[in-house]
C-alpha cells in the first residue's frame, strides 16, 4: 500500500476519499491538480503533503512553457503553499525544493525530481528509526490507543506513530491496538484498514469511548503523531488528541508523540501560535454526501494544541526527548536539518 508514487512527471496518489472500499489510484500531471487533491484529502497526514507538493513542483517545472521559468516556478511553489495551513512539513519540503531551482528548466526538472525522492526516502528511514525506538513499548499483551492516522498513508511508508506497530508484528510479538474513528473525517478508520491489512489485531472505537478504555485499565500507552511541533514541546495534532492527551494524564497512561524533526517548527514559540486549519461545515453536517444533522453554524477546527505539560515524550528519529524548550534546542544543535 503506497499513497504516493512517481514516475517521469506522473505522480500517482491513492485516493484516501475513496478507502477503505475503495482502492482508487488518481495519476496527476498537472500541480494545480496536485495542490486540489491536497486540499481535498486525497492524499493527507504530515508528512505525505510535503513529500506530495515536492513532487507537485517538479510536475509543475514540467508545465513551463515561456516567460520568466523563475517567476512561473514561484507560482507553482506559492499555489501548493496555499494548499494546507497547519502541516509545518509542507513548507519544509517546499523549501528544499525551492533550493534547487536554477535558470535552466530541464537541470531544475531532474533536480527537483531527484530532491523530491530524496525527501521520500529520509521519511521512509525516519519513520523505521521512530519506530525502532517505540517498539521497546510494544509488547506481548500490550494494547495501544492511537489517534487519527499517523500510518503508512500518512506518510512514505511504515507511518510515524504506527511503525513501532509493523516493527513488532514482524518480530511476532502480540499487542492490540484501537484505533479512534477521528471524526469528522474518519481517519482512524484508514489507521484501522492499513493495520488490519497487514494483520495486525485493531479494534475501532469511536473518539468517545478512549476514556473508557483508559478508565478499565486497558491501555498501556497513548500513541499519536503530530502536524507541527512548536519551540516549547506544544504539539498540534488531529482534533481530539487533546482530549486523549488531557484523558490520558487524568488515568496515568503514558501519552507519546511520534515526531520526525520535520515536523518541528522552532520559529514558533507555542502551540498557540500555529495556524489550525479550519474546514468546511459539510464535514461535520454530513457523512460523506448523507446529511446526518440540521445545516446550521458549525465550528470545525482539524487540528488542536497538546500542551507540552501533557505529553510523555516526544519520539523522533533521533530517539526520545522530554517535551521542552532546552531538550528540543538541543536536538537541533546537534546540526538536525529543519
Ligand atoms: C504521520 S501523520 C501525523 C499527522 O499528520 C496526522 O496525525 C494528522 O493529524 C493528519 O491530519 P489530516 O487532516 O488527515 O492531514
Amino acid at each position: 500500500m503506497k499513497a504516493i508514487s512517481y514516475k517521469e512527471g506522473q505522480l500517482t496518489l491513492l485516493d484516501q476519499t475513496a478507502l477503505p472500499h475503495q482502492t482508487v489510484y488518481r495519476t496527476y500531471t498537472e500541480h494545480e491538480k496536485i495542490a486540489r487533491a491536497i486540499e481535498d484529502m486525497v492524499v493527507r497526514g504530515a508528512p505525505a503533503i510535503g513529500i506530495t507538493a515536492a513532487y507537485g513542483v517538479a510536475v509543475g517545472a514540467r508545465e513551463y512553457q515561456r516567460g520568466s521559468f523563475r517567476e512561473h516556478m514561484m507560482r507553482v511553489i506559492e499555489r501548493l503553499q496555499h494548499t494546507r495551513p497547519t502541516a509545518v512539513n509542507l513548507h519544509w519540503a517546499l523549501r528544499r525544493v525551492h533550493a534547487v531551482i536554477t535558470e535552466n528548466p530541464a537541470e531544475t526538472i531532474q533536480a527537483l525530481e531527484e530532491e523530491a525522492a530524496q525527501i521520500f526516502q529520509e521519511d521512509q528511514a525516519i519513520n523505521l528509526a521512530i519506530g525502532q525506538h517505540l517498539k521497546r513499548l510494544v509488547t506481548d499483551s500490550s494494547a495501544f490507543l492511537i489517534h487519527c492516522n499517523p500510518g503508512r498513508l500518512a506518510t512514505s511508508d511504515y507511518g510515524t506513530a504506527t511503525a513501532p506497530f509493523y516493527l513488532a508484528h514482524e518480530e511476532g510479538t502480540q499487542f492490540k491496538v484501537y484505533s479512534g474513528e477521528t471524526r469528522p473525517r474518519l481517519q482512524g478508520a484508514l489507521t484501522a484498514y492499513e493495520l488490519s491489512q497487514a494483520g495486525i489485531d485493531v479494534t475501532i472505537i469511536t473518539d468517545s469511548t478512549a476514556a473508557t478504555l483508559m478508565q478499565q485499565g486497558k491501555i498501556t500507552a497513548v500513541f499519536v503523531g503530530c502536524d507541527r511541533v512548536a519551540a516549547n514541546g506544544d504539539v498540534v495534532n488531529k482534533i481530539g488528541t487533546l482530549p486523549l492527551a488531557i484523558t490520558a494524564h487524568y488515568f496515568n497512561v503514558p501519552f507519546y508523540v511520534a515526531a520526525p524533526t520535520p515536523t518541528f517548527d522552532l520559529s514558533i514559540e507555542d502551540g498557540g501560535a500555529i495556524p489550525i486549519e479550519e474546514r468546511h461545515a459539510t464535514e461535520v453536517t454530513h457523512l460523506r454526501d448523507q446529511a446526518v444533522t440540521i445545516e446550521g453554524a458549525v465550528y470545525n477546527p482539524a487540528f488542536d494544541i497538546t500542551p507540552a505539560a501533557l505529553i510523555t515524550a516526544i519520539v523522533t528519529e533521533q530517539g526520545a526527548i522530554e517535551p521542552t524548550y532546552e531538550a528540543i534546542q538541543n536536538l537541533f544543535s546537534k546540526g538536525e536539518k529543519q
